[in-house]
């Protein structure tokens, strides 16, 4: 990292407990009955892709990256290529098409300059991939990602088990990335992991998940999405978990990401959404599981989130159906049933 972009990122910070203080100051939550209403006053940059409205639930479709990176057996190109298509033209907005991590360490991800290139890029939809380190930016950026993840963990642990390197270590790495996606003009979204529990450290304070998330909007992130990574979390640790994280970062810059594990996922977001999160992360299927979190579950399945959203009032643009046949043909390939309950029901119809 040069000289200057270290001085640009240490002044980010430094600068970090005023904007705390005047993201506190230009929002104000009230209770009603049943509940809780954000009147956001905050008028900083929010999503470039959905209108801010309290009704629309922009999903972020992760089920060709974290659905697939812990699957044992190679799964073909073609494959993952035809399940990224076949989800934007379910409807999905964004959908995380692979990533760019070494693989000695994810060996499943390995293809991605391939998905990249045989994909069919719809217009209007956003093909996110990871990228751990500068390497993993230039190889994203010459197989023509427009939109990069970075990711970090609010566990110690974690992030040596994940990323080989500790918390402060990823800040400085994740810096350079940024700097170079946006000098390349990319949109950079990122990650915080363990924001619940970690599998090694267990409980985690959540000032230690607002600490990485503001770190990770300083460096130019448009969002943060809060990653339970192995499920722990239940509806009332999340929102106490939110309400820490929202002191520092505007809730419209929040997404939530649900691991399923413990059956908390559907629960976890419905508080979420109570709290004024507005973007959800799933996995067709239920797809997935963290290959650095043993015993970690797949994500929350994009068909059940549809589902409960829909039925409450949200609008996400995506065709039910024609996902929940997604979510099974894919479940074929893997050769197993579809870890959705909502495709089961309405398939078996
Ligand atoms: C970060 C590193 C690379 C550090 O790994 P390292 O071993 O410390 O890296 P290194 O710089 O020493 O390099 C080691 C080797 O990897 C190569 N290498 C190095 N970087 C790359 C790259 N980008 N692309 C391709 N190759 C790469 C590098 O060239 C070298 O190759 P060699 O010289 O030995 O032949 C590694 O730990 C890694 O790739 N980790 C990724 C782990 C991962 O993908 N985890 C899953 C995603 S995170 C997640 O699922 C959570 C999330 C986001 O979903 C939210 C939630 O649920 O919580």
């Amino acid at each position: 990292m040069s000289a200057t972009r270290i001085s640009s990122f240490t002044a980010g910070l430094l600068s970090r407990k005023a904007s705390r203080a005047a993201g506190l100051a230009s929002c104000s939550r009230t209770f009603s009955s049943t509940r809780l209403v954000l009147k956001e006053t905050n008028t900083s940059a929010t999503s470039p892709f959905f209108p801010a409205t309290s009704s629309f639930v922009r999903i972020v479709e992760v089920g060709p990256r974290d659905g697939l990176q812990n699957e044992k057996k190679l799964i073909p190109t073609e494959t993952k290529v035809a399940l990224i298509n076949r989800l934007a033209d379910a409807g999905l907005s964004v959908v995380e098409a692979t990533s760019f991590v070494s693989p000695k360490w994810v060996p499943q991800m390995g293809d991605a300059k391939q998905v990249m290139a045989q994909i069919t890029r719809k217009p209007g939809v956003s093909y996110p991939v990871l990228t751990p380190n500068v390497k993993g930016l230039e190889a994203a950026i010459a197989a023509g990602a427009q939109e990069v993840a970075i990711f970090g963990a609010a566990s110690e642990s974690f992030s040596q088990k994940n990323i080989n390197c500790s918390i402060s270590e990823s800040i400085k790495r994740l810096a350079a990335v940024a700097d170079q996606a946006k000098a390349a003009g990319l949109r950079i979204r990122g990650y915080v992991s363990c924001v619940a529990g970690c599998p090694y450290e267990g409980r985690i304070d959540p000032r230690a998940v607002a600490d990485v998330a503001k770190d990770l909007l300083d460096m130019g992130c448009y969002e943060i999405s809060l990653g339970d990574t192995i499920g722990v979390g239940r509806p009332r640790e999340i929102q106490a978990m939110l309400e820490v994280v929202a002191k520092a970062i505007s809730v419209r810059q929040l997404a939530i990401h649900c691991h399923d594990t413990y059956g908390q996922a559907l629960a976890n977001i419905y508080a979420s959404l109570q709290f004024g999160v507005r973007v959800v992360d799933s996995s067709v299927a239920g797809l997935g599981g963290c290959p650095y979190a043993k015993g970690a579950t797949g994500n929350v399945a994009t068909e059940d989130v549809v589902y409960m959203l829909e039925g409450n009032g949200f609008e996400t643009g995506v065709d039910l159906k024609e996902l929940a046949r997604t979510g099974q043909w894919i479940s074929s390939e893997l050769g197993r049933p579809t870890g959705s309950r909502v495709a089961r029901a309405l398939l078996s119809k």
